[in-house]
């Protein structure tokens, strides 16, 4: 198995670089280097997603990605076109990097660099310090709780920083266990080498808001990057699709403008295979489904698992298409039988939209969308108190019957609101409005429901045309070109 194999060829490099240099004089030199850069301040703002940007010529995965690419060319080239951190690969065998490169690249660069290898041992970490490296990553799946706690204290006591990497749910609470402030979720197995896309979005509420989440692997689309703005990281460590591009400040410029920038779209009251494979194919972000009985919308719980697999874009999404997130919309239920619905049907987000309180929304087991109504220039006060404890908030047309009536909001107000919080826009949007309404408002994302059907009944062309207008009026569009 690969990581076998690289930890033995480590252990087998140690002892050869050990030889050549002891650990005390090893010491002497990593203390004699300035001070780290401050990590924590290149992730500043925390509402931002920032870009640690790989230099990586070659991986076990893909093989030879870039041979001909100059490390610190490129690193300049990243650090001039926005990236927060360098993450340098001093690996030699398995990804042809090399301790010259960090050190060339931290003399060249004026932001933090990471040392991207495989650490298991307390001299690696003076090595990466004695190299110029501001932080170094400590894979858990190599790991034991004592080591990594360990590796880590010896890099804080050297100031670096630690990217702690996991790929499950026990590596994540080993380590927030460890005390790890920056986490890295990587999507790829390094032992299988296979994608997790779901990963991200299912370990993501066990991890500390607090912390600093870094998205790792297999980013290269705007659709991808899209994804992240949903799962509220920090940052997104990106090497490959870098590497091979042919424009690199291109490619950045749309990783991190899809991440900060691009427009979620929800289809909502999906309730017909028909529906949710337009909304799939059309590249929708999230699917909407009304456990509101007097809607015409309506689809019971308990009929949903059998709705999706049937469905075929859905249940078998195209290769390297990933499924939207489902999300359930209530009107003032009780939360025991929320959270039922939740595990029955395999919800990521609850929409709450009748008048339940911000106490209310604390007792949900899933992010929560709030729906408000903003009438007046007042209303907009409601929404502080439920910003803390909502994930997102849906602005929607005020009416007695609880959204869903096509008529448009306030978009002068949702425009107020949207300057200082992501909110989905919702209420009478359609194919025809929609990206004025995305231009004036500048929301996080939209919702639409009676917008795309024709007599009650959803239209796939109208789901199609609408998820594309988005698309093109946004800043950045499917694949990212502006
Ligand atoms: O090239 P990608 O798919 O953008 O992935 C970058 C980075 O996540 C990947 O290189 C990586 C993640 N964890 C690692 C550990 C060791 C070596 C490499 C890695």
């Amino acid at each position: 198995m690969f990581l076998d194999k690289i930890v033995e060829q480590t252990r087998k490099d140690l002892i050869q670089r050990k030889a050549e240099l002891p650990l005390e004089q090893l010491q002497q030199l990593a203390l004699e280097q300035p001070r780290p850069r401050d990590v924590l301040e290149a992730f500043e703002p925390r509402d931002k997603i920032h870009l640690i940007a790989e230099v990586k010529r070659a991986s076990p995965s893909k093989g030879i990605l870039a041979p001909d690419l100059d490390p610190v060319e490129t690193a300049l080239l990243y650090e001039r076109n926005g990236a927060s951190v360098i993450s340098v690969l001093t690996e030699p065998h398995f990804f042809l990097g090399s301790p010259e490169y960090l050190t060339a690249i931290k003399n060249a660069v004026s932001i933090p660099v990471l040392r991207k290898d495989f650490i298991i041992d307390e001299y690696q970490v003076y090595e990466a310090r004695a190299w110029g490296a501001d932080m170094i990553l400590l894979i858990c799946a190599i790991l034991d709780d004592q080591q990594l706690r360990l590796l880590h204290q010896r890099a804080n006591a050297l100031r670096m920083r630690v990217l702690v990497e996991v790929h499950s749910r026990e590596e994540a609470q080993r380590a927030i266990d460890a005390g790890a402030m920056i986490i890295g979720v990587n999507s790829r197995d390094l032992a299988s080498f296979e994608m997790n896309p779901y990963l991200l979005r299912d370990i993501r509420e066990m991890l500390p808001r607090n912390q600093i989440i870094v998205a790792e692997s297999g980013i290269h689309t705007g659709a991808d990057v899209r994804r992240l703005s949903r799962y509220d990281v920090q940052a997104m460590l990106v090497g490959e699709s870098l590497v091979v591009s042919n424009n690199i400040p291109d490619q950045i410029d749309m990783l991190l403008q899809g991440a900060n920038h691009s427009t979620q779209v929800k289809i909502c009251g999906l309730h017909d295979t028909a529906g949710i494979n337009a909304a799939v194919d059309a590249g929708a972000d999230l699917l909407g489904l009304i456990f509101y009985e007097p809607s015409h919308r309506y689809i019971a719980p308990e009929q949903v698992p059998a709705l999706l697999k049937a469905s075929q874009s859905y249940s078998q999404s195209a290769s390297g298409q990933v499924r939207p997130d489902l999300v359930g919309v209530f009107v003032n239920k009780d939360a025991s039988y929320i959270n039922d619905v939740v595990e029955q049907v395999g919800l990521h987000y609850v929409q709450l939209h009748g008048n339940e309180s911000p106490e209310f929304c604390q007792q949900i087991k899933r992010p929560v969308i709030k729906a408000l109504s903003l009438k007046e220039q007042a209303d907009l006060s409601l929404m502080a108190a439920y910003q803390k404890v909502a994930w997102r908030l849906l602005i929607d047309t005020p009416t007695p019957n609880w959204g869903g009536t096509g008529l448009t909001s306030n978009w002068e107000l949702a425009r107020q609101a949207a300057q200082h919080s992501k909110i989905i826009l919702a209420g009478g949007l359609t194919v025809e409005n929609v990206s004025a309404a995305i231009q004036q408002v500048q929301p996080w994302g939209l919702d639409v429901s009676s917008g795309v059907e024709t007599n009650k009944q959803k239209d796939i062309h109208k789901i199609a045309a609408f998820v594309a207008q988005v698309r093109s009026s946004s800043i950045v569009g499917e694949q990212g070109r502006r």
